[in-house]
């Protein structure tokens, strides 16, 4: 599936504005973005249930949909998973699975019910209601029904939110599993960095109604767009400074800042786990290095352990600014310890600042 410049406006607003994205068969492209950033209203025009104000959906090479042309929404051959799925509670869990079989024998239908309930676990309960099961397996014979009619596009819009996180992980897992499984096209939205990380094969950031950076998890997280990228996916740390001659001087040190015009205010943006930790040795600290820069003095004003990890956040000596680091297991030094901290530059981002 392709679309191409999607545009809607809503109130004089472009709540999406100019998103295109390629979705191919067998892989989970995640729009991930913050709450109302208008990941649901780009699902709801390529399910067609809202009009684009311009801009295309193709499958398979033919147009489904633009400003003139549209397939309604029950013939474009996809499948629909949004968060309050709801099952109907007057049929049994077989007759919801074949809900969306239309056109095949009743022999047919019965064998696709059994083969999906089988697939997600539930085959004990075909003949069942949907008040018998619990919230996690609702889910699952939704993830049935909406799977039966084999789209070949699936639209899942926070279908995991409603689950407690013990059951989430599985289910994920298991949707994944059998969506692949099935070469299915998916189209995931989610407010959840980690969900997006876990699910997807391509994730397109999406802020203000444009997508802002697209590609596999690993090069989103590792070289992301902007400052805003690295806060969403995780804490970050961030030190201004000016660029002079390529550089940007820092009670860290030295940045290269290549490119970057003279005068140019930058943020120097960093992530806590990469942060290094050493122990003050009677007022002094690690000596400098060209990968690591100048290590600087803080004081802890707070230690935390997370579970598989501890945050520490210092007040840094040279302006009085709190800095975080995490390191792995229990590691709880008490507040008014001071320990050196260092910056590995391959691990730092460096951006101009944009005035808005
Ligand atoms: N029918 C409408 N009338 C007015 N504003 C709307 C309408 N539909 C969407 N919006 C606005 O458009 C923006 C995008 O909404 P959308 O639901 O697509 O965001 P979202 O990224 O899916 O957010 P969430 O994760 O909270 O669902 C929001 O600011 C929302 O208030």
């Amino acid at each position: 599936m392709e679309i191409r410049n999607l545009v809607r406006v809503i109130e004089g607003r472009r709540v999406v504005d100019d998103v295109s994205l390629t979705i191919m068969p067998g892989q989970v492209t995640c729009l991930l973005g913050p709450s109302g950033c208008g990941k649901s209203t780009t699902l709801r025009m390529i399910a067609g249930v809202e009009m684009q104000d311009s801009g295309e959906i193709w499958v398979d090479g033919k147009l489904v949909c633009d400003t003139v042309f549209r397939v309604p929404p029950e013939r474009r051959g996809i499948g629909l998973m949004f968060q309050d799925f709801a099952l109907f509670p007057h049929l049994s869990v077989a007759d919801n699975v074949a809900f969306g079989l239309r056109s095949c024998s009743a022999e047919e239908k019965r064998a696709r019910v059994v083969e999906l309930l089988d697939r997600v676990d539930l085959l004990r309960f075909v003949d069942g209601y949907p008040h018998q099961l619990s919230g996690g397996e609702q889910q699952r014979v939704a993830l049935a029904r909406s799977l039966a009619p084999r789209p070949r596009i699936m639209l899942m819009d926070e279908p995991f939110s409603g689950l407690d996180n013990r059951l989430r992980d599985g289910i994920r897992d298991d949707t994944l599993a059998l969506l692949k499984e099935e070469d299915t096209a998916v189209l995931l939205v989610t407010h959840e960095p980690e969900e997006a990380m876990r699910m997807a094969d391509e994730i397109a950031l999406m802020r203000d109604g444009r997508i802002v950076q697209q590609g596999a998890p690993y090069n989103v997280y590792t070289r992301p767009v902007d400052r805003a990228a690295v806060a969403f996916f995780s804490d970050a740390n961030v030190l201004g400074a000016q660029v002079n001659g390529a550089l940007a001087d820092t009670p860290f040190g030295q940045f290269l800042a290549p490119g970057v015009p003279d005068g140019t205010d930058v943020d120097i943006v960093f992530r806590p786990q990469h942060v290094r930790l050493d122990f003050d040795r009677n007022g002094s600290g690690p000596l400098p290095t060209a990968t690591d820069g100048v290590p600087a003095r803080g004081t802890v004003v707070r230690a935390r352990f997370m579970g598989h990890e501890s945050l520490v956040e210092f007040r840094m000596d040279f302006d009085g600014s709190i800095l975080k680091a995490t390191v792995p297991n229990v590691f709880l030094p008490a507040p008014g310890k001071t320990m050196w901290l260092t910056v590995p530059r391959n691990r730092c981002f460096v951006f101009p600042v944009t005035h808005m």
